[in-house]
């Protein structure tokens, strides 16, 4: 039965928080002392904190033997040469990183990040063995044309393009709005699972159900306490990647025990 078939997978859910550039190593060493040992278990929902290369040695070193995954908010591609002030997913992977953050809608806008640089560091993140959390999103003006969906697709068949199925099923796709990031105006859950359902759809075009259904597809853009499990309890929202709200431990804790 294609029901049972499709119920055989649990997707565990993800809560990144993406720091951007707002934290310092002082504050981020004082920020895991604050939240390590009160994170769930990561069987049952993914704690993750991104953040900027210069904090992640403090992340790390401060998250050894917690339930806190680390992930970088960008990489380059290449592994090793004359690229002035990148890093590698090599050396991530060496600091022990787990996850990268690629393609998100500030570094396409201000540092002009292009479909084939992320579907070339997708491909990196993989050979490197780390994960990406691939992000997409449309702007208002795109939603305000009946554009979203077209838009969004599109951002994930480019991303993805040359990937496996194997490597596929295991990599997170941040869907963010880019109306809603740092406005406090989320979308609402109805306007977050719409997309989110669209990026599976189309993971199931490329692929097929069976990869689709292992995606984990996280919603970002004013996720807060107060919104989060709403969000959550959509069927294809797997996750939040947040901003503002996982700057102070009290509120990313409760955002990562959204389940209780
Ligand atoms: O861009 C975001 C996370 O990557 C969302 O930011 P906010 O949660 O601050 O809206």
């Amino acid at each position: 039965m294609k029901m049972n078939e499709r119920m055989i997978f649990v997707r565990t859910p993800i809560i990144a928080g993406n720091w951007k550039m707002n934290m310092n190593p002082s504050e981020t060493a004082e920020f895991v002392k604050a939240v390590k040992d009160n994170l769930p278990s990561a069987d049952s929902v993914e704690s993750v904190i991104a953040a900027p290369a210069v904090d992640l040695p403090a992340l790390l070193e401060n998250a050894k033997g917690s339930e806190l995954k680390v992930a970088a908010e960008n990489c380059y591609f290449e592994d090793k040469g004359a690229f002035t002030g990148e890093t590698s997913p090599k050396v991530l992977k060496d600091m022990g990183v787990d996850y990268v953050i690629i393609g998100h809608s500030e570094r396409r806008d201000y540092f002009h990040e292009t479909d084939e640089d992320i579907n070339k560091k997708a491909h990196a993140i993989f050979q490197n063995g780390l994960l990406p959390i691939i992000c997409c999103g449309e702007s208002l003006e795109t939603r305000e044309a009946g554009e979203a969906e077209e838009w969004v697709s599109r951002q994930v068949k480019a991303a993805l393009k040359g990937l496996s199925a194997n490597q596929v099923g295991q990599l997170v796709i941040a869907y963010e709005p880019i109306w809603a990031i740092g406005t406090g105006k989320t979308a609402s859950a109805d306007q977050a699972e719409e997309i989110c359902a669209v990026i599976r759809k189309t993971v199931a075009s490329l692929y097929d159900q069976t990869v689709a259904d292992k995606v984990r597809i996280q919603y970002g853009g004013s996720v807060k306490p107060a919104n989060v499990k709403e969000l959550m309890a959509k069927e294809d929202i797997d996750g939040g990647l947040v901003g503002g709200a996982s700057l102070v431990p009290e509120s990313f804790l409760q955002l990562v025990h959204f389940k209780d």
